[in-house]
């Protein structure tokens, strides 16, 4: 079943292009990454999903139900990170908690000093006097303290050291196999491809695929690196699929993608000293859809 349906999602701010027929789908279960550089339109979606702000056209379901209708009632069930977070800075940590758990029916307490734990936040502390990681962690504990079935995270990750990354993401993994459905935005790639089982790439508004990490790294270029003994002729590789080539004294490397046997022919008429073939990271498959589009 999908919790999260997005029909054809248009948000114009004024004349400028916020989104543009944005359409996808997040099934239960699944952790979704929403990637796309800065000003694409990640925060727009998120927002209007979580009726911040309104469509201009198309529409939307979370739950099976109108993103506008049962605004209300959807919210109850989603933790939302914003990508930048506000507080009244006179308010203790535990206050502030408490009384973000206020709007919930459950008692929250005990999960607040659980997540404050986990993420080694300070409830004592007042707002003030904390550093934006730690204003971050005050977010994510806001985020899950009702321990919701769907977790909206906007560039959750800015701020927050490596270790605490980690920590982080342990938690959402936990999260996710106890039920929770997740939808992440972020226009750091590795992040996406550690966690995510499916991506959305987003840019200039409109989206431009989405597909299964494992499935995007099938359909796209290896990377070869092959040494020789000696220099290798350049020229051999001048087929159909090879992209980038570079040399480098005995050494040549490039992008393929296509027949495998025709390259491992090629190959074959090397003296090959060593090779190597990889996959191409996130970033790379990433930079290749980009440039198709333009
Ligand atoms: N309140 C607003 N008024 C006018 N234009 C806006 C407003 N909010 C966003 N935009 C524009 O909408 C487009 C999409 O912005 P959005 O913040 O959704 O992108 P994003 O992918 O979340 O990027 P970032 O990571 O920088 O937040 C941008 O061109 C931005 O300038």
């Amino acid at each position: 079943m999908n919790v999260i349906e997005i029909k054809n999602l248009t948000k114009m701010y004024g004349k400028a292009r916020g989104i543009e027929n944005v359409s996808f789908n997040v099934e239960g279960g699944e952790i979704f990454g929403f990637i796309g550089p800065n000003g694409a339109g990640k925060s727009t979606t998120i927002r209007t999903l979580l009726s911040l702000i309104y469509p201009t056209s198309g529409s939307a379901t979370i739950f099976g139900k109108d993103i506008i209708t049962a605004a209300p009632e959807i919210k109850k069930d989603i933790g939302y990170l914003p990508s930048e977070v506000f507080y009244y800075d006179n308010m203790n940590v535990m206050d502030l908690l408490k009384y973000s758990a206020s709007f919930y029916k459950k008692d929250c307490t005990k999960r607040i000093k659980e997540l404050a734990d986990i993420m080694e936040l300070d409830l004592t502390k007042k707002i003030d006097d904390l550093s934006l990681g730690n204003k971050k962690k005050v977010g994510i504990v806001q985020g899950l303290l009702h321990e919701p079935k769907l977790i909206i995270l906007d560039e959750p990750t800015s701020g927050l050291d490596p270790l605490m990354q980690q920590k982080f993401f342990d938690l959402l993994e936990k999260e996710n196999k106890k039920g929770a459905t997740i939808l992440f935005s972020s226009h750091i790639l590795s992040e996406v491809q550690r966690l995510c089982d499916r991506v959305a790439i987003i840019k200039d508004g409109r989206i431009v695929t989405v597909e299964k990490i494992s499935t995007l790294k099938e359909n796209t270029y290896k990377k070869f690196k092959i040494e020789s003994n000696s220099k290798i002729d350049k020229s051999l590789f001048n087929i159909e699929g090879v992209n980038q080539i570079e040399q480098d004294g005995n050494t040549i490397s490039f992008l393929f993608r296509g027949n495998l046997n025709l390259i491992m022919k090629k190959i074959a008429g090397i003296d090959v000293s060593n090779l190597w073939v990889e996959e191409p990271d996130l970033e790379e498959i990433f930079m290749h859809y980009y440039e198709k589009e333009e």
